[in-house]
């Protein structure tokens, strides 16, 4: 359960006074995600999500990812929107954390998705990237290949007491990304955390998307990439293809890739679970004394970066043509 503050009902009950959305009835802890504190709460008005941002969100963020939200809902998406307190500001303070309180969103998100979700998620993915095509603000994505050798200097020391040689692969993985990754892709805003607990689905329709507090300005393969990454690959490093050949086909019904972006997608790909391999390492070895926070495995993209290294092109991942 990802709780790194602990809210007590009488701060919670006080800082609810400032907003127009009915009485609390209950509240708990939610029993997913790693990065933020999220709290289910209940109110005589309805259901909404209390977020506190913890270790990686910068609050001078925040404006971007509330405002991101509430741009992509008037575009039609179907995502959080932040509520706004009776000032008018959608971010407050709680227990010393940034906190905002968002709707809640309808749906479940899939465990082991299927050809179909996959589909569904890449015409998502590609709606996405159109809606925030005139988004006025910009964020850098401070998790892209300038701040991997970074992460590598936190954790590398003890990479190997995780999987026996993993700092030799991640430097050499590191040398061929800083040296080849590609510049100047057709980009915009990118969710870049949209792994399947972001995605919601009811029954077979999908349903909307989470977790913005990621999202930044970079290169749309990129986003396609950690997709690919986050949806088709098992645990142990198994690829489906099938379900990669139906995400990129479903993101390419909506928004045709360009031929730079198709020859780019083995090094995004390899760029992605590194990306998600590092912060996961970090995390690993670094868990908050105290947290309730089960931290995800680096292994598992260990794994999936054996296959980025062989593959050749863009029809390894699936992509017909
Ligand atoms: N607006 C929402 N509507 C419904 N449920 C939500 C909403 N926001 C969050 N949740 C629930 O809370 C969980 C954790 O939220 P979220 O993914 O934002 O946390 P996180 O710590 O940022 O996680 P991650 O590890 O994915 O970065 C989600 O998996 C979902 O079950
Ligand atoms: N989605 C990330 C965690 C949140 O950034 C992961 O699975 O490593």
């Amino acid at each position: 359960m990802a709780v790194y503050t602990e809210v007590s009902d009488e701060a919670l009950t006080a800082f609810l006074t400032a907003y127009e959305i009915g009485g609390l009835l209950s509240y708990k802890g939610i029993a997913e995600g790693v990065e933020n504190t999220n709290f289910f709460l209940h109110t005589t008005a309805g259901s909404y999500i209390l977020t506190l941002y913890e270790k990686r969100v910068r609050e001078d963020d925040l404006p971007f990812f509330l405002n991101l939200m509430a741009h992509l809902a008037r575009r039609g998406l179907a995502c959080p929107q932040p509520v706004r307190n009776r000032d008018g500001a959608a971010l407050g303070r709680l227990c010393g954390r940034p906190a905002v309180i968002v709707s809640f969103l309808d749906g479940v998100s899939v465990k082991h998705p299927g050809v179909h979700h996959c589909r569904a998620l890449g015409g998502a993915l590609a709606r996405l990237h159109a809606a925030g095509s005139d988004f006025g603000m910009v964020r850098e994505n401070n998790l892209s290949v300038g701040a991997w050798r970074g992460l590598f200097a936190q954790a590398g020391a003890q990479a190997d007491s995780v999987a026996p040689g993993l700092a030799e692969r991640i430097r050499g993985d590191l040398a061929v990304l800083e040296a080849g990754w590609p510049r100047g892709l057709p980009g915009g805003v990118i969710h870049a955390d949209l792994f399947t607990d972001n995605v919601f689905f009811i029954g077979d329709d999908l349903s909307g998307l989470i977790d913005f507090y990621f999202a930044c300005t970079d290169a749309f393969a990129y986003d396609l990439a950690i997709c690919l990454n986050a949806w088709c690959f098992e645990a142990d490093g198994r690829f489906h293809r099938d379900m990669a050949g139906a995400l990129i086909a479903g993101y390419e019904a909506v928004r045709p890739l360009a031929p730079a972006e198709v020859a780019a997608l083995p090094i995004l790909c390899r760029g992605a679970a590194l990306r998600f391999l590092l912060t996961r390492l970090v995390d690993w070895l670094n868990v908050p004394p105290g947290a309730l926070v089960q931290p995800k495995d680096p292994r598992e993209y260990d794994r999936r970066l054996s296959f980025h290294r062989t593959a050749r092109d863009a029809r390894d991942y699936g992509r017909a043509g």
